[in-house]
This record gives C-alpha cells, structure tokens and sequence, in this order.
C-alpha cells in the first residue's frame, strides 16, 4: 500500500487541517491555533483493532510525534463507540504469520502511544471495552459521554490481559481496584468510571469532549516541553522497558495461549453471543 507522508492541506472550514490523508482507518486533524492533534479512528463498525487499523494508528501517533504537535487527542468518528477492542476475528482461528504480525503490532502501538512524549488525552465519545480501554488508559487524561462503558472485560471471554494491559490500568487506578475489576472482567459505566477515576471528567457531546480534552493539553502549554516530555517516561519506563525486555516472550505467551482449543472455543461461543445480539 502506498503510504505517502506528505502533509496535505485539505481546504476546510475552520482553523484546522487534515495532516495526513496516507492512511485510511485513522485521520489526523491538527488545529492551527493550538498545534493540538486530533487522531480519529474509523474502521467501521466498531472501530475493532485488527492488523490494519493497528497499522494506521502507529503510523498516525509517529506522525504527529515527528511533526512536534502540542498535544495528541484520541477519539473516534463512530458516534457510539470508541472501540470495541481487539478484533477477535484476528484471535478465532488465527492465521499463523498474521497473528504474529497483529500482536507485534498491537505491542508497537502500546509502546508509542503509552511512550509518547507529546500529550496525550482521550475523548471517549463510546463504548470502549478491552483494547479500547487500553488505549484510553494508556493516554494522560479522559474524558468520556455518558450512558456508554468503559473497562478490561478479558476474563468475561475467557482471555487473559497481559501485563502491559495492567500497566496500563495501573497508571489510572488503584491497585486494589484495578485487581479486582480485571479479575471480574468488569466493565463500568460512564458514572462508575467517573467515581472510581478511570475517567476524568464527562461531557455531554463529541464536541465538548474533545474540548475539554484539548483544555487538560493546555495546561502544559507554559510547562517546558522536554522537561515535561522527560517526566512522563520516567514515570512509564518502567512499564516501558518491562515490555521492551520482553516483547518475544510476551508475543510467544500469547500464541501458545490463544491456540489453546479450550480458548479457542470460548472465543467462537462469545462471537457467536454477538452476532445472535446483533441480529435481534
Ligand atoms: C498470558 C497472556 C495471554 C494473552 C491472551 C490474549 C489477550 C487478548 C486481549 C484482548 C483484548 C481485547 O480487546 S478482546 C475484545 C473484547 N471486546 C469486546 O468484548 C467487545 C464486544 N463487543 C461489544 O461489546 C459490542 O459489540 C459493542 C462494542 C458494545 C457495540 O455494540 P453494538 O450493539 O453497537 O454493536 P454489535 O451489534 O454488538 O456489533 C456490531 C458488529 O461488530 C461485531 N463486533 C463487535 N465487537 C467486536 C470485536 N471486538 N471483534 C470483532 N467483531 C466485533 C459484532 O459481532 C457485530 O458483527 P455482525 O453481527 O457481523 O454485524
């Protein structure tokens, strides 16, 4: 696939330009007055994270990191989800080279987003369960609609979340709570996130949300960037370079797990549970 990287100024309205029209599942949006990054995904229907769209986001969070944006905000164009997780299509009778490259893939974009070194907030304007919640908790601060749900819901389909998952999680909740939530597999609504601190704040539309995501992003606006930048990954190093030690190790536990026929069939059984909702 062609991927050029030249930046392309689409005439719109408002101060805004679309960075990049290389990739097809993410758009990227930079506001010319605050250099704040809007990177939107956009797989239809439910913005799952298969081989593709994990290709696309790391291409977008390494452009918006090369071209020195003030912020990065993470959001989706579906109007009731941000993202359903992982694409368990790519887990249920996997491939065997394109599993490799979609977990390897998923590792890079934790990597870059929990890492990055520009600011980093999510506008949670959906459901996010699972992948969705990683990526919205491996982002500075969020801000989500209400009446959706956000949270690790793995043990619920019988899949475990790697440590970095936890990490990820971790750097929101307590340990307490972050234990037994992804012990239970639970999912919490907006309100319930909003109390326990997964989330940061609500809004009542797309637009508010991504408002007061860019908000957070200001405060660091007299803060000086490398300083703060250097901070942030002395606080995520550790989780960082956990994964970073082991990336093979991890990728080769979670072939050997997902290949278990036992979790193979509890993945069938749970698809098969969405596709009956589905059709009701
Ligand atoms: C030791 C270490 C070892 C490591 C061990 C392994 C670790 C793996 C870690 C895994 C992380 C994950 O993210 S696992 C993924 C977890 N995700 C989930 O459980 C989300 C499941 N989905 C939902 O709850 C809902 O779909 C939700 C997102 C709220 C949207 O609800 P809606 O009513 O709007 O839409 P639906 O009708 O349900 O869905 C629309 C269509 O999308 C499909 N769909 C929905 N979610 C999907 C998904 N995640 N993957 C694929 N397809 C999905 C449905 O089947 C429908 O397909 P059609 O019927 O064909 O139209």
């Amino acid at each position: 696939m062609l991927r050029t990287k030249v930046l392309s100024l689409v005439a719109r309205s408002g101060p805004s330009r679309l960075m990049s029209t290389a990739t097809k599942l993410t758009t990227v949006e930079v506001n010319d007055k605050t250099g704040i990054a809007t990177l939107t995904m956009c797989r239809a229907p439910v913005n799952g994270l298969n081989l593709e769209l994990l290709k696309d986001l790391k291409t977008s969070i390494d452009e918006i990191e090369s071209n020195k944006s003030r912020g990065l905000i993470l959001t989706s164009s579906n109007a009731t989800i941000f993202s359903a997780g992982l694409d368990i299509m790519e887990m249920y009778n996997p491939e065997k080279e394109r599993i490799r490259a979609f977990w390897t893939q998923l590792q890079e974009v934790w990597l870059s987003l929990y890492g990055s070194s520009v600011p980093t907030a999510a506008a949670i304007n959906g459901h996010s369960p699972a992948g969705g919640c990683l990526l919205a908790t491996s982002c500075e601060y969020r801000v989500m609609l209400p009446k959706f749900t956000i949270g690790l819901n793995e043990t619920q389909l019988g899949i475990v979340a790697p440590k970095w998952f936890m990490s990820s999680f971790l750097s929101v909740l307590p340990q307490r709570q972050a234990e037994r939530a992804l012990n239970q597999g639970r999912m919490f609504s907006t309100e319930e996130a909003l109390q326990i601190g997964l989330i940061d704040e609500t809004a009542t539309s797309k637009e508010e949300a991504v408002e007061k995501c860019a908000a957070f992003l200001g405060t660091f606006a007299r803060v000086n960037p490398l300083a703060r930048a250097l901070t942030k990954q002395q606080f995520r190093a550790a989780d960082l370079q956990q994964l970073e030690n082991e990336r093979k190790d991890d990728l080769e536990k979670f072939l050997f797990f997902i290949n278990q026929p036992a979790v193979q069939k509890g993945l069938g059984i749970y698809l098969e549970g969405l596709k009956k909702k589905a059709k009701k």
